[in-house]
Order: structure tokens, then C-alpha cells, then sequence
């Protein structure tokens, strides 16, 4: 019998270690029944790590789990489910090609006489629909590569829901999400709590934890190092608490001075892997000095448009250009050498090689660069002085050249990422998502390279689903839908909302602003 009065899960003392590194250290945290709790810190404070406890894939070296007023152990997230508890990763785990359907009851299929009862499992997924709000019901014969980002979150969080969770983990459920779809998230939250359900949300995302959540408890170091009243705490108090000194929340981007046109995108069309024109007679320039910010829903052509200035997929039609020079046909490792960094938004798939040291990941697309290498034998020492240098300037945690790139939280990752392909000089930077999963004090730092670096004369694209970094950052903001720019604006005349609108497919008459100019000449 489930013990209503008790606090649906209640960590105690939880201490899990990784060799000599302690991930948790005598962690506590009540989660209320029906309340939202946050979650927040720094990177490689230890989120995940106490949500991976918590979830049954890491065994705690110390401390006790509760759940509803029961001690309970899990060997395997198959335990953690069966006590109800459920997680929304950040990378979603539903298989692409097949319908919302099949993802939703895998593994779970209802039978009547040893038959998938298929009928039973709709009407099933029908009420929790209709319970909640969520429209997943209407696409229940769909293939999940054809729905957009938001859709497949409410298809993660049904799964969970058809599974029995009484507890939600959201680890970091904004983060691809444009405004209209977060709030449409909070709305789901707020129905899931106001239903007796309890939820962990995870987030970055200062103002969202105070917005969204009851309760926000912040790690530091490993450590809880306290839980505040969402209603009765500020920004500047949590980021005290994470960081411990203030965070500059408004970093003036200042105007740049754009100088010759540095990378030209004229009419090119991009397909995919399977064929579908994923860019549609997409044209741009980005000038020296000058970072051009593309918003828009992933999924919407970023990542091939990405790939074809990169060197990674050759374009159906139209050219690429550097400084004026036809560059569609060469490969990536010329553009890497003729001036052109990237930092990739799949760090698991591009970034880094997981398995190799820091020191071996400093290498990757700098083996032919001068310093490195004397064109046949490479210079370790050099190339370890390298990895040292970004990991002291990036504030790389732990700081250990010879740590393996799994062995670093998500935002560790990213920052080595960024440390790397900032500092090889570049004159065009490629930047997808560059402080996704970066917590405030690192992005305060890689904006401000950012803008240094514009500064200093490097063309900068940025392709980014955070509006409020477009925002900041770009000199100009061009909006992809679709595999469309359906518009480039100035980013002070526009508002987050204006944004979202186009990002959503709205026309642009239906918001209010001054066009920036297609060609850069604005
Ligand atoms: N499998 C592992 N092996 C070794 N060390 C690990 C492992 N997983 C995590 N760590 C270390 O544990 C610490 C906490 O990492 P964790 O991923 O929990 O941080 P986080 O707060 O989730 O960070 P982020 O915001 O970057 O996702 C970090 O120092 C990390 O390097």
C-alpha cells in the first residue's frame, strides 16, 4: 500500500564515486508528492550522476533510496520502472523509424490470450492523452522521424505515463524547445503535478527553475549545497549558490564592424541520407566581424545547411564560397585548413572521440595544423601544452589531460569542444549549439570569446535553439523553416516571441520588424 503522507522519493546520504573523482557526495533531496523540484549546478556537479542513482544505472556506493516511504534498491532502470519512476532523457531514446505507436508500447504490449491486443493499447494511450493534454494520441500511426522535436518529448513522457511512472525525470527537457513549446511543456507539467504525480527537472535555465518548480535544490562539487523556495529565491541567489561569486546575466554584445564578406551560402539545396531536400535555394553572407545567427527548430535543414559549408555533404546545387573563392568541391580537411573551425551539436557523434584522453581529443582536425606536426612525425608535447591550455581556459573539469572524454559530464565535454575550435585561429566559425548543456558561469565566458572573436575579425555562424543566445550574440538573425530562410531581422527589433512565431512557420507579416537584408548588405 502506497504511503500517501510519505514524499514520493527521498535520496539520502548518497555518495557514488568514479575512481577518485566523487560525483555524489552525501547527497539529499526530498521530492514532495505532486510538487516540481529542480535540479540545478554547474557542470560536473553531479545532476546527472544522482538522476542515473535514482534511476537505477548507477549503484550508489553509500546513502538509501525511498520510494513513497519504502527503502528500495534497483540493479537496472527495469527496477526503477516497476517502482514508478520514469526518465525523459535528453537525447530521446525512441527508435526513428518506427510509429509512435510501436515506441510507446515496446516491451509493454497488452495481449489478450497470448495476442497483442493493439485496440487496448490505443484506448489506453487515448486516456492518458486526454488526462493531460498531450496530442500524441493523433499520431499514433506516424513515424517518428517525421515529427518535429516537441512532439517527440509528449510521445518520451506518454511512454513513461503508459508505464506507470509516478515520478518524472526531465533531464534538461527545454533545451531543444522553442518558447511557445516550452510553455506548452510547463502547461504538461503543471496537469502531471496537479494529478498527484511528481517530477525532477533538471535545467540550465535559471529563470525556467524558478518559473516551473516548487522546490530548486543546487549542487555544487558533488554536493547539495542547499534547497530554496522557488517562490522566494532570484537568479542572483541561485547563481551564487552554483558558482559561488556573481554571474553577469546581460552581457552587452556591443556592435560590430563588419568588414569583406567572408563566407558566402548562394542558392544552395542540401538532401539528406535519404534523399529528402533538407535546404531549399538557402543564399547568405557572413562578413568579417560579424556573427550571423540562424534560429529555428532543429530539424528544420541547420544541420545539413551546417555540413555543406563544413565540407561534410556535398550540396545539390548552388556554391560555397571563402573570401571569395569557390570552395563546394573541396573536402573538409582543406576547409580545416584554409581557416574554417566547427563546433559540432552532436558532441556524442562529432566532437569527441569518447574513448581517447583529452590530449589525443586536442588533435582531432588539427593533426596537418603547423604547430602540431612537422608534416610527418607529430609533436605530443606541443599538443599536450595545447589540451592543458584549453582546459585551464575553458575551466575543463576535472583537469586532467589524460582523462578519457566519457569519463567528463555533458558540459564538460562541450567546453573542450569549443576550447579546441576557438582557439585554432580561425577565420570562419561554424558554432552549432556551442554552450548546449553549458551551465551560466561557462556560458558567460564562451559568449564572451564569442564576441572577442567577432571583435577581432572572425566570421562567426551560429546556429543555436536558444533564442535568448541568437539573440544576445548575432549582428543578424536569419530564421530557417523547413529548410527555408524565411527571414533574416536585426535582433533588436525583434522579441523572443517574434522569433518563435517565425521559427514556427508564421509568415512574417504576422510579426512586426525591420527586415535585415538577405545579402548582408544591411
Ligand atoms: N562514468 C564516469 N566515469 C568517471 N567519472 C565520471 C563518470 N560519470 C561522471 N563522472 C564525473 O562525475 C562528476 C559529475 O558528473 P555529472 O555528469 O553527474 O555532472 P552534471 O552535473 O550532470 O554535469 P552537466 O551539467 O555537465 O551535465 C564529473 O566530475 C564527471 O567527470
Amino acid at each position: 500500500m502506497t504511503d500517501t503522507t510519505a514524499p514520493a522519493v527521498q535520496l539520502t546520504d548518497i555518495t557514488k564515486r568514479f575512481g577518485d573523482v566523487v560525483a555524489n557526495d552525501s547527497v539529499d533531496l526530498t521530492l514532495d508528492r505532486g510538487s516540481i523540484h529542480a535540479v540545478v549546478g554547474e557542470n560536473g556537479a553531479g545532476k546527472t550522476t544522482l538522476m542515473n542513482v535514482l534511476y537505477g544505472l548507477y549503484d550508489p556506493n553509500e546513502g538509501t533510496i525511498t520510494i513513497d516511504g519504502e527503502p528500495r534498491s534497483f540493479d537496472s532502470p527495469r527496477d526503477a520502472i516497476a517502482a514508478g519512476i520514469g526518465m525523459i532523457h535528453q537525447h530521446f531514446q525512441l527508435v526513428d523509424n518506427m510509429t509512435v505507436l510501436q515506441n510507446i508500447v515496446l516491451g509493454h504490449e497488452p495481449s489478450t490470450r497470448g495476442l497483442v491486443d493493439e485496440d487496448a493499447a490505443r484506448r489506453r494511450i487515448t486516456d492518458i492523452c486526454d488526462t493531460y493534454g498531450f496530442t500524441v494520441d493523433e499520431h499514433l500511426d506516424t513515424r517518428i522521424e517525421e515529427l518535429g522535436l516537441g512532439i517527440q518529448q509528449h510521445v518520451e513522457i506518454v511512454k513513461s505515463l503508459y508505464r506507470g511512472a509516478e515520478t518524472l525525470i526531465l533531464d534538461e527537457p527545454t533545451a531543444v524547445l522553442t518558447p511557445q513549446e516550452v510553455e506548452g511543456l510547463f502547461d504538461v507539467m503543471e496537469e502531471l503535478t496537479a494529478d498527484g504525480r511528481s517530477l525532477i527537472f533538471i535545467t540550465h535555465k535559471l529563470d525556467e527553475a524558478m518559473h516551473a518548480a516548487d522546490d530548486i535544490t543546487v549542487l555544487r562539487d558533488g554536493s547539495a549545497v542547499g534547497t530554496v523556495d522557488a517562490s522566494a529565491t532570484s537568479q542572483n541567489e541561485l547563481a551564487r549558490m552554483m558558482v559561488g561569486r556573481e554571474v553577469l546575466f546581460d552581457v552587452d554584445s556591443g556592435t560590430s564592424t563588419p568588414g569583406e564578406v567572408a563566407l558566402t551560402v548562394d542558392d544552395i539545396a542540401v538532401r539528406d541520407e535519404r534523399g529528402l531536400e533538407q535546404v531549399r535555394d538557402v543564399g547568405f553572407t557572413v562578413r568579417e566581424g560579424e556573427i550571423l545567427g540562424i534560429a529555428g527548430v532543429e530539424g528544420n535543414g541547420q544541420q545539413e545547411l551546417i555540413e555543406a559549408i563544413t565540407g561534410m555533404r556535398e550540396p545539390e546545387r548552388g556554391t560555397v564560397s571563402l573570401h571569395g573563392r569557390d570552395i563546394t568541391e573541396t573536402s573538409r580537411r582543406h576547409r580545416i585548413e584554409a581557416g574554417i573551425s566547427y563546433v559540432p551539436g552532436d558532441r556524442l557523434e562529432e566532437g569527441l572521440v569518447q574513448d581517447y584522453t583529452l590530449v589525443r581529443n586536442a588533435l582531432l582536425s588539427n593533426q596537418t595544423i603547423d604547430a602540431f606536426s612537422d608534416g610527418v612525425f607529430l609533436d605530443w608535447a606541443r599538443i599536450s601544452d595545447h589540451a592543458d591550455e584549453i582546459i585551464e581556459e575553458y575551466d575543463v573539469r576535472p583537469r586532467n589531460p589524460e582523462a578519457t572524454a566519457k569519463s567528463l559530464s555533458g558540459g564538460n565535454q562541450q567546453k573542450f569542444i569549443v576550447g579546441r575550435e576557438l582557439e585554432r585561429e580561425p577565420s570562419v566559425l561554424v558554432a552549432a549549439h556551442p554552450t548546449r548543456g553549458v551551465d551560466i558561469g561557462s556560458i558567460e565566458f564562451i559568449h564572451q570569446r564569442f564576441q572577442e572573436m567577432r571583435d577581432e575579425g572572425v566570421a562567426i555562424l551560429l546556429v543555436s535553439s536558444k533564442l535568448d543566445e541568437v539573440q544576445k550574440l548575432s549582428d543578424r538573425t536569419a530564421v530557417m523553416y523547413e529548410g527555408s530562410v524565411v527571414d533574416i531581422v536585426d535582433p533588436d527589433d525583434v522579441t523572443e516571441e517574434d522569433l518563435g512565431l517565425l521559427m514556427a512557420g508564421r509568415s512574417q507579416n504576422d510579426t512586426e520588424h525591420t527586415t535585415a537584408g538577405m545579402e548582408g548588405d544591411a
